[in-house]
């Protein structure tokens, strides 16, 4: 496989982007206001744990993410990486997504027991004869993963109580237990997202994301990244899996860019789920030179939280397609609490209450830090009038 180095330069800033042998994204800015201002305060979780609105949540969230991050890094160390797939194969990312699913369930309903889930999958494929190879993988690996053993029916149980529906009162969590199936399945970037939505808002983000580098200025240094935001305590990273409970949080925030001309914009790798072609039209009119940067998932959002990129842009590929709560839900708290906004091609915040999708929304979805978010918005706007003329 070819890899290659792509340098860029400009100014103020200067940003690498390195495909390594397996293209794992990796990236690099030195920005040394802002990332020296991330790297002055750190506290442990245990002092942030003891007094705040939704700790508990917050630390078994963070409890689950992280169980449920290692149950996939496993799935592509057994099934991915030692090249048992045949090149279509998507079995392994299936085998993870309903093991993930089932392992994040389980932890919710331990210590929430009342609190439903909408997450992405569901078990039918695993019922009968024809779910029966596919189902012993999935609970096999749930139980490498979980203190007391399951049986069958306790994980597709634990599977199915993502089924709800969502709306607009009381509490809810929504789960994507691999967002980036197919980043997970090249090597390339992917995160568990876990998001818990009171009264219709999200209140608490968890993004793990196995692959990201930990730190932008250590490019081949430790990769395994969680991020973590609850609505008004502020946005922070700290590495994934770590040994020990008193791990150092670090604080994130968006870089602070005043004019789109010094942007990196970042999108989707994959051409079905953003217009590549409206992405840079719209790039175009706001003067950014550098070519986007495309990472798989939500650590989309955690690389524009935390200033490796200024703006992400998700601009539909079809008129149909209706974006899901659990693709946003996590990194839509991350980025606000990093300084940032989030909102559909006009601009609105995106709507949590209306179910299992952002369907009182205007479809697409794009987020850039608070000062130029405005901005990009118009140049949305234009980008997709000059379209439909
Ligand atoms: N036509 C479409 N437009 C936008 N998103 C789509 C899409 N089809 C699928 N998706 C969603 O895009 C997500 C991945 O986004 P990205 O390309 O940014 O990594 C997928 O999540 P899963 O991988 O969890 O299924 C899937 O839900
Ligand atoms: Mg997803
Ligand atoms: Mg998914
Ligand atoms: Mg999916």
């Amino acid at each position: 496989m070819s890899s290659g180095n792509l340098l860029l330069s400009h100014g103020r800033l200067s940003a690498r982007y390195r495909y390594s042998a397996q293209r794992v994204f990796s990236l690099k800015r030195t920005d040394k206001a802002t990332f020296s201002n991330q790297l002055l305060v750190s506290r442990p979780l245990s002092s942030h744990i003891a007094t705040t609105y939704l700790a508990k949540e917050r630390a078994v969230a963070i409890e689950a993410v992280e169980c449920a991050s290692k149950v996939c890094q496993s799935v592509f160390k057994r099934l991915v990486a030692e090249e048992t797939l045949t090149k279509n194969d998507k079995s392994p990312v299936t085998v993870a997504d309903f093991g993930a699913q089932a392992v994040v369930n389980s932890i919710l309903e331990k210590h929430f027991p009342q609190d439903p889930i909408v997450g992405e999958e569901d078990s039918k494929d695993l019922h009968g004869d024809q779910g029966r190879a596919l189902r012993e993988k999935v609970v096999e690996l749930v139980n490498t993963a979980t203190e007391t053993p399951m049986s069958s029916d306790e994980v597709l149980r634990a599977i199915d109580r993502g089924q709800y529906a969502g709306g607009s009162k009381g509490r809810h969590w929504t789960l994507d237990p691999i967002d980036g199936t197919k980043g997970f399945l090249r090597g390339e970037q992917f995160a568990v997202c876990l998001a818990l939505i009171i009264d219709g808002k999200v209140r608490l983000g968890v993004l793990g994301c196995p692959n990201l580098p930990c730190q932008m200025d250590k490019l081949d240094g430790e990769r395994g990244v969680l991020m973590v935001a609850v609505e008004g305590q502020g946005a922070f990273q700290r590495r994934l899996n770590a040994k020990s409970s008193e791990e150092e949080e670090t604080p994130i925030h968006v870089a602070d860019i005043a004019d789109t001309k010094e942007a990196i914009f970042c999108e989707s790798v994959e051409s079905g789920h953003t217009s590549h072609g409206d992405n840079a039209n719209i790039a175009k009119l706001l003067n950014i030179t550098k070519p986007p940067i495309r990472i798989d998932s939500q650590c989309k959002y955690a690389a524009v939280a935390r200033g490796d990129a200024d703006i992400m842009l998700r601009l539909p590929t079809s008129s149909t397609y209706v974006e899901k709560i659990w693709d946003h839900g996590a990194g839509n708290i991350i980025m606000h609490e990093a300084g940032g906004r989030v909102g559909d091609i006009n601009g609105n915040p995106l709507d949590f209450s209306a179910g299992r999708t952002l369907s009182a929304n205007g479809g697409g979805v794009i987020a850039a830090s608070a000062k130029i978010f405005d901005v990009v918005i118009s140049a949305v706007q234009t980008t997709l009038a000059q379209k439909s003329q």
